[in-house]
């Protein structure tokens, strides 16, 4: 179970609501404490608020600093946590926002030089990245060291750490689901964590027949899903994994709400306006300041283990998607391939997947 307390998941999500409303939030790391406002958050009123006398630095992600050309000096082997880019007397809200933000690198390019300088506390810088991603916004950082005001959420690090664990993860409802792809008996079953406001979906298909089930993991599209986005393989993929469960007569579909490979729908939608550019789906996610994959699939792993079924056959092109179930327990027993067909719109899309993401394409 969780390490640690109520109160501390209560400190934790107090900070996310706060991030996303524009108010500062406290990091605490063993004797060292990071005071936070959320750039994409902020405004003139809010930051001067955070900084009375006018003293900040930015704090953004390894990946958004190697974009910017910036990294902390360091051992090449011991990759920071996070990037802390000095005051400069010209860096206000404005400048901020460039760094912070990539929808502005084409039309504004950057302007310097920085310097950089040690995080303060490396546990609590990286804690905060995680912060960003569970409130949905841009990983960029207004910082100070030390206390806030005595109203201010103050999270551990660890507390951010544990925050969305797996094992936090248990069944909150079961029921009888008819669906169009499956002739079977089918069921929905739906997971809660107290933590998220997300609720992972589990689908039955058919009756356990002495075969590990087909399963496939299937993480949120909106525009894939539910409009019919021609930029992913999402929506054929999910249909054609209910199609292909209901034929074997017994397996499992997990729709893992994930969307856009952890960033969530806003910064997903923001990738997207780079890909407008130019970039493709790595590089926009680097640029923004993310992983090129923020998914746990530890959460998968949980849900078969609360289902009652560890050993399975795995439908996936995704080698990630197999080291991770293994990695949390899971016995595949086999990969089964699962190719849709292209189209134009994706065709660039599935390629990368190919060449960068390591897809068995
Ligand atoms: N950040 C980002 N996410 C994307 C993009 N295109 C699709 N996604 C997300 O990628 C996820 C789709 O992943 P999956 O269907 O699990 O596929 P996969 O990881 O490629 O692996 P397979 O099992 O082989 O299909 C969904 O959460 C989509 O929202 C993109 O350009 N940027
Ligand atoms: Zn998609």
């Amino acid at each position: 179970m969780s390490n640690t307390g109520i109160a501390d998941r209560r400190d934790v999500a107090r900070a996310i609501d706060a991030l996303r409303r524009g108010w500062p939030v406290v990091i605490d790391e063993a004797g060292a404490a990071l005071t936070l406002l959320a750039i994409e958050t902020a405004d003139a009123g809010r930051l001067a608020g955070f900084a009375p006398d006018g003293r900040y630095d930015v704090l953004v992600s390894p990946e958004r600093a190697a974009t910017l050309m910036l990294a902390n000096q360091r051992p090449a082997a011991q990759a920071p946590a996070a990037v802390r880019i000095a005051q400069v007397p010209w860096l206000d809200l404005d400048k901020a926002t460039a760094l912070a933000d990539p929808a502005r690198d084409l039309s504004s390019p950057m302007k310097g030089p920085f310097a950089t300088r040690a995080t303060g506390a490396d546990g609590a810088a990286a804690a905060a990245l995680k912060l960003a991603r569970l409130a949905g916004i841009l990983p960029a950082f207004f910082v100070r060291d030390g206390e806030g005001g005595s109203d201010t959420p103050r999270p551990s690090a660890a507390a951010i750490f544990d925050y969305d664990a797996p094992s936090h993860l248990v069944i909150a409802s079961r029921a009888r689901l008819p669906v169009a792809a499956s002739r079977q008996h089918t069921d929905i079953i739906a997971f809660r964590s107290a933590e998220e406001a997300t609720e992972h979906v589990a689908l039955v298909i058919g009756a356990p027949n002495g075969r590990p089930p087909l399963v496939r993991l299937h993480s949120e599209c909106l525009t894939g899903d539910v409009f019919g986005s021609l930029k992913c393989d999402c929506g054929p993929q999910l249909d054609g994994a209910l199609h292909r469960i209901a034929e074997e007569g017994w397996g499992i579909l997990l729709y893992l709400r994930q969307e856009g490979r952890g960033i969530g729908l806003i910064n997903k939608l923001r990738a997207y306006a780079l890909q407008d550019q130019g970039f493709d789906t790595v590089d926009a996610n680097l640029r923004l300041g993310f992983g090129i994959d923020e998914r746990d699939f530890g959460v998968a792993a949980r849900m078969l283990a609360l289902i009652g079924q560890t050993r399975i056959r795995l439908l996936t092109n995704n080698p990630a998607k197999v080291a991770g179930l293994a990695a949390a327990g899971i016995d595949i027993v086999e990969r089964v391939e699962h190719r849709v067909t292209a189209n134009p719109h994706n065709v660039d899309y599935l390629a990368t997947k190919r060449d960068r993401t390591g897809h068995m394409l």
